[in-house]
C-alpha cells in the first residue's frame, strides 16, 4: 500500500509573505511537493493564467462548488470567494505525494478540522510595524483599508498558537529554508521508513 502524502498549510495575515514564499518554494528545482491550485471569484490580474495561478470562477460557479461539496475548505476574503478542491488533494495525497496549500486563515481553521493530521505553519511578520510596511508598500489599499487590515492581522496573530510551527518572514528565502527543514523534520517524525521497514519485516 502506498503511504500517503502529507498535507502542508502555510497561512498567516495579510500581507505577511505568503504568496511570495510559496512562490519561492515552487520556483525551486527541488521542491517536491504538489501546489494545490485554488479556486476564486476575484478577477485575474495582469499576467495571471486561469489553471495555474488560480480557476477563475464566477460566483454563480463557486456556490454550485460550496453546494456539492467539492471544497475542503472555502472563506471570503475582500469580497471574494477563495476555496481548494477537495477531490485533487484527496487524490494527491492518496497517491503518496505531499500537497502544499496556501490559504488565510479561516480557510486553516476549517482544514485543521478536516485534516488533523495535517502539517500547519504559520507564517509571522517580524513586526507590527513591518507588516504594515508589506501592506502599505503593495499599493492599492486606502489608509482606512490599511487600519482594518492591521486590525483583523492582530486578532489572526493571536491564532499563531493553534499552529504546529511559526516560521517568521523576515527574508524570503529564510523563510523557505525554514518550512522545507520543517517538512523535511516532519516526514522523519512521523516515521516513514519505520512504516516501511516494519512492512518489509512483516512480509518475510
Ligand atoms: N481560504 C482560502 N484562502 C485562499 C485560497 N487561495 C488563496 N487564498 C488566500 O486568499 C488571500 C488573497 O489572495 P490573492 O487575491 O491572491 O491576493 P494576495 O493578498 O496578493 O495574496 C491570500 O491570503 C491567500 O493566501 C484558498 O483556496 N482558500
Ligand atoms: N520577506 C519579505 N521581506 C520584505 N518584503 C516582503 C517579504 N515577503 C513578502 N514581502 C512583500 O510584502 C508584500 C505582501 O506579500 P504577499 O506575498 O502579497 O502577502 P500575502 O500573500 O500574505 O497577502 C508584497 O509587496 C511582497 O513583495
Amino acid at each position: 500500500m502506498v503511504e500517503k502524502g502529507l498535507l502542508i498549510v502555510l497561512s498567516g495575515p495579510s500581507g505577511v509573505g505568503k504568496g511570495t514564499v510559496r512562490k519561492a518554494i515552487f520556483d525551486r528545482p527541488d521542491t517536491a511537493f504538489e501546489y494545490s491550485i485554488s479556486m476564486t471569484t476575484r478577477n485575474p490580474r495582469e499576467g495571471e493564467i486561469h489553471g495555474v495561478d488560480y480557476f477563475f470562477k464566477s460566483r454563480d460557479e463557486f456556490e454550485a462548488l460550496i453546494e456539492q461539496g467539492k471544497l475542503l475548505e472555502y472563506a471570503e476574503f475582500v469580497g471574494n470567494y477563495y476555496g481548494t478542491p477537495v477531490d485533487y488533494v484527496r487524490e494527491t495525497l492518496d497517491s503518496g505525494k505531499d500537497v502544499f496549500l496556501e490559504i488565510e486563515v479561516q480557510g486553516a481553521r476549517q482544514v485543521r478540522e478536516k485534516f488533523p493530521e495535517g502539517l500547519f505553519i504559520f507564517l509571522a511578520p517580524p513586526s507590527l510595524t513591518e507588516l504594515e510596511n508589506r501592506i502599505t508598500t503593495r499599493g492599492t489599499e486606502t489608509e482606512e483599508l490599511i487600519r482594518q487590515r492591521m486590525k483583523a492581522a492582530k486578532e489572526e496573530i493571536e491564532l499563531m498558537d493553534l499552529y504546529d510551527y511559526v516560521v517568521e518572514n523576515d527574508r524570503v528565502e529564510n523563510a523557505c529554508e525554514r518550512i522545507n527543514a520543517i517538512v523535511i523534520a516532519e516526514h522523519c517524525r512521523r516515521e516513514r521508513v519505520t512504516h516501511r521497514y516494519k512492512t518489509m519485516l512483516e512480509s518475510e
